[in-house]
């Protein structure tokens, strides 16, 4: 496994580029820590794939390097690299028995004997295909192809790291889940660099000690699930992380008071007034916003209440701004009511970037 660092990288498709906007991948400078479990977070077109190729070695970057473990691999093909790769629909042998479709990148490496047989036999285990073992590929279902599919990704001990683009796409829902899990348990036991892609939230929230979240060819925010959640680095991530994601409201700032449309918010801090001309919103989200009877708090007007299930939201305009908050139990308001926020958690964003306080 191996740290792997993205010095200045940059990537565009179309030749002469000239703004921002003509790079699939805007300048980034990343290091990922060698063993670390990685999600590769976005909506289609953001650029994962393009940066996905560029770590494999199928694309070569428009400007930057790639280094893994300090040494320089921009310009080295796939198979020198050293990855293992797994792909959204299933790459098994069908002639072949689950056994040997699991041996077969030991023994590509030249490995044989004992060491092919107890790896084999350790990734069958992980994965529930202990009682396959000796059945063809061919016969089984595309949910059991997939699942030897990744048993090839993890069967080698000595790779770099191993990238997988959207694996779970082709596997039933229910299986989906279990499978979710059991990849987090994998990278805990193999110690391997994985690099998992997703459009999912779920997916990388469950699988990943840290989600790469990217947004138009830049990634805009790197940390920890419950960092992506209490502090969005960007209001992209704010939104796109979460259900419904978060309440981003224009605002005003005014030392550690926000005004949205006239009405003061406190913030936990106070902050510097940005400059004028930029684009001011505070963001918060609905798990720390609560619905609360009229003159309690921030006056609000509600339009309707939804039940999820586990928890009931209600849909408030704030000075006219559409906002959602949690209702409390027990709670019964309509019409006028009010808001309490968590002052700790009202972020401030300058041109969607999280701002910190003075
Ligand atoms: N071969 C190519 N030639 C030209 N433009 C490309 C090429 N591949 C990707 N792009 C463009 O680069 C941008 C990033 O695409 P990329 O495929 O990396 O995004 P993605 O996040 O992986 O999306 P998806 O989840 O749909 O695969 C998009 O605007 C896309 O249209």
């Amino acid at each position: 496994m191996a740290r792997i660092e993205l010095a200045d990288l940059a990537h565009h498709y179309r030749p002469n580029p000239a703004t921002d906007a003509d790079y699939a991948l805007k300048p980034m400078h990343h290091v990922w820590d060698q063993g670390g479990a990685y999600a590769l977070l976005g909506p289609s077109g953001c650029g994962k794939t393009t940066l996905l190729n560029i770590i494999s070695g199928l694309l070569i970057p428009s400007r930057g390097r790639v280094l893994f473990d300090g040494k320089d691999v921009t310009h080295l093909p796939t198979e020198s690299r050293n990855i293992a790769q797994v792909f959204q629909f299933p790459v098994v042998y069908d002639t072949m028995t689950v056994y040997d479709n699991l041996a077969f990148p030991l023994r590509n490496r030249g490995l044989r004997g004992p060491a092919v047989d107890a790896r084999v036999r350790e990734i069958a285990a992980l994965l529930d295909l202990t009682p396959d073992l000796t059945r063809r590929g061919g016969g089984l279902t595309a949910d059991a192809k997939q699942k030897i599919s990744l048993g090839r990704g993890l069967v080698r001990p000595d790779v770099a790291a191993i990238l997988f683009d959207e694996p779970l796409t082709v596997i039933d829902p229910h299986l989906k889940w279990e499978l979710r899990s059991k990849l987090k348990a994998l990278h805990r036991a193999l110690d391997l660099t994985m690099i998992y892609v997703t459009h999912d939230q779920t997916e990388a929230l469950t699988f990943a000690d840290t989600v790469v979240v990217m947004h138009d060819g830049r990634v805009v925010q790197m940390g920890r699930p419950d960092e992506l959640f209490e502090k969005p680095a960007h209001t992209f991530v704010g939104h796109f992380i979460g259900s419904p994601g978060m309440n981003v409201l224009p605002a005003e700032i005014d030392g550690a008071t926000a005004r949205v449309g006239g009405v003061g918010i406190p913030l936990a801090r106070g902050y510097t007034a940005p400059a004028a001309g930029i684009r001011t919103e505070i963001g918060v989200r609905p798990e720390f916003a609560r619905l609360a009877p009229a003159g309690t708090g921030v006056p609000v007007r509600v339009r309707r209440i939804e039940d999820l299930g586990r928890r009931r939201i209600a849909r408030v305009e704030l000075a006219g701004h559409p906002m959602a908050v949690t209702v409390p139990d027990g709670l019964s308001v309509s019409g006028e009511a009010s808001v309490l926020m968590e002052p700790a958690m009202v972020h401030v964003y300058a041109d969607g970037r999280l701002v910190e306080a003075a």
